[in-house]
């Protein structure tokens, strides 16, 4: 059973087609990627899904609700929202304020939906909040302060920012980009526990094929708006279309 689906999405900027036509599906708790070469479509597609873009044409199916062309602020209450929102650090706040003021809002802005469901406790607050920060790996330096954090723990604490709005898919944007290798490393580690211990749903744009080979169960490729390719790692890096839409016929 999907979480979210798109049927024949397709966007169009006057006579350009950025997204053409594009069916996928992300299942509860995998992983899937989107990729492609520049100007594939990648943006426009998740900016169609998230409202932040009306589709000319097609629809978006978010946990069995038709939200297309929905404001961002209407999808919220489907919990789409949530997964999509821009995490912004504090940077004068410790990093554990930063996850319990981000636990808050989640509770605050579910309040009139989850009107029986009892969070309604800064100790729950506080619970999530110690539990997020431990997924990431950041429970020893919950103290400090964020603004003071290195690079890659920066991007670590906005993951664990948008866990704690426990939202039901997880974006991620490029979660490596301008990260060292060592980052890029734990990073991917991360991942893979947020997958394992909390069997987290996932969509990431990345365009380092190493990681997407590493943690996708699913990869969608998207070449010049068009689907040319939606398949487990094996099938998509034995495709001839994406190896030349990529790489103008080298092997992955
Ligand atoms: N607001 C817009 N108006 C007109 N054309 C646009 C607009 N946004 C995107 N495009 C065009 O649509 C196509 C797809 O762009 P998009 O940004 O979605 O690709 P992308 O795969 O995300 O690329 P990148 O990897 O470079 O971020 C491109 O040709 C781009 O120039």
């Amino acid at each position: 059973m999907s979480l979210l689906e798109t049927r024949d999405l397709r966007k169009q900027f006057g006579g350009l087609t950025a997204v053409d036509d594009v069916t996928f599906q992300v299942d509860r708790g995998e992983t899937r990627a989107v990729i492609g070469p520049n100007g594939a479509g990648k943006s426009t597609l998740i900016n169609c899904i998230t409202g932040m873009l009306k589709p000319t044409a097609g629809s978006v199916h978010f946990d069995d609700q038709d939200i297309t062309g929905m404001e961002p602020h209407v999808a919220v209450q489907t919990g789409i929202s949530k997964s999509f929102q821009t995490a912004s650090i504090f940077p004068n706040m410790t990093v554990k304020e930063n996850v319990e003021i981000a636990a808050l809002a989640a509770e605050h802005g579910s309040f009139q939906l989850n009107f029986f469901r009892d969070r309604g406790s800064f100790e729950g607050v506080h619970r999530i909040s110690e539990r997020m920060l431990d997924a990431v790996g950041l429970l020893k330096h919950r103290d400090q302060t964020a603004g003071s954090l290195p690079y890659g723990d920066k991007r670590r604490l906005e993951i664990a920012i948008a866990l704690a709005s426990e939202p039901e898919m997880l974006f991620m944007d490029e979660p490596t980009a301008g990260m060292s290798p060592e980052e890029t490393n734990s990073t991917v580690d991360l991942i893979e526990e947020l997958q394992d211990d909390l069997g987290l749903t996932i969509l990431i744009v990345e365009h380092d094929m190493e990681i997407i080979f590493r943690i996708a169960d699913r990869i969608l490729v998207l070449n010049r708006g068009r689907v040319i390719a939606d398949g487990t790692p094996e099938e998509v890096r034995d495709n001839e279309d994406v190896q030349e839409a990529y790489l103008g016929g080298v092997e992955l």
